[in-house]
């Protein structure tokens, strides 16, 4: 199991993450609580090696994008902002192989809507992305007309879940997990990552909490461990 933690503002959090056996962190650049610039992103993932460091972008712009991947260190692009496979494309045109830095297409699962409302689009956005293919994988995350990202707010597992069935890609879920919920939440739609912000904090956002921190992270590799009790593996 793939594990993020994301809208991070400072190193010793970053730190922690990595201790306790985080894959990637995130940064958020784009406008809300945990908007950072790249400088100030760079003095992180400069001392920072062997963990993912993904950037979120709600801009579509390109030359936003790679001049960002570069001067703050990233090794990963999160899209907020699309999905835009044109866009995923040329980032991987530009960047070659994931290893120098991996592009993740966000798919919005919307939370003030039902499932039946938004279950073709949805799923017909998830089958473009697998089709494509320019993408590393693709996160499902809660939207709301105010927030493209960093909602807090859980989704229908199931539903996602039904709503991507029979495609063969990487899926990472998100929003609103913690460590409460995250086990039920791999149970349901068994994904191959989660990525988590809101449900590590305590107060103020972009601030992590290590109590949090540690306990979502034993959960979900717990949860990881089991075998699934649904035999519907995708
Ligand atoms: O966190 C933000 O402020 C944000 C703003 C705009 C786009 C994305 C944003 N956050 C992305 C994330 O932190 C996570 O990838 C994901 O949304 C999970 O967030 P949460 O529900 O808080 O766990």
């Amino acid at each position: 199991m793939w594990i993020k933690i994301c809208g991070n503002t400072n190193l010793d959090d970053c730190l922690l993450a990595a201790e306790l056996g985080a894959d990637a962190v995130g940064f958020i650049f784009a406008h809300g609580k945990r908007l950072v610039t790249a400088e100030r992103v760079a003095a992180i993932t400069s001392q920072l090696p062997g963990l993912e460091k993904i950037g979120v972008f709600t801009t579509l712009d390109y030359d936003t994008i790679v001049r960002t991947v570069e001067e703050a260190g990233l090794t990963g692009v999160q899209m907020h902002g699309g999905p835009d496979y044109t866009l995923s494309e040329r980032l991987r045109a530009y960047f070659g192989d994931a290893e120098r830095c991996s592009v993740i297409q966000v798919l919005p699962w919307w939370t003030d809507r039902t499932a039946d409302q938004q279950r073709s689009q949805f799923t017909a956005a998830a089958r473009e992305v697998a089709e494509d293919g320019s993408a590393d994988a693709m996160l499902i995350d809660s939207r709301t007309a105010q927030q493209t990202g960093g909602t807090g707010i859980a989704l229908d597992w199931a539903a996602a879940h039904a709503a991507l069935r029979g495609l063969n890609y990487r899926v990472i879920a998100a929003g609103g997990l913690h460590a409460g919920n995250v086990a039920d939440a791999i149970e349901m739609m068994q994904p191959w990552g989660v990525d988590i912000s809101s449900g590590v904090e305590t107060g103020t956002p972009g601030r992590k909490d290590p109590a949090r921190l540690q306990a979502f992270i034993e959960a979900a590799r717990n949860a990881a461990a089991r075998p699934l009790a649904s035999a519907d593996i995708r």
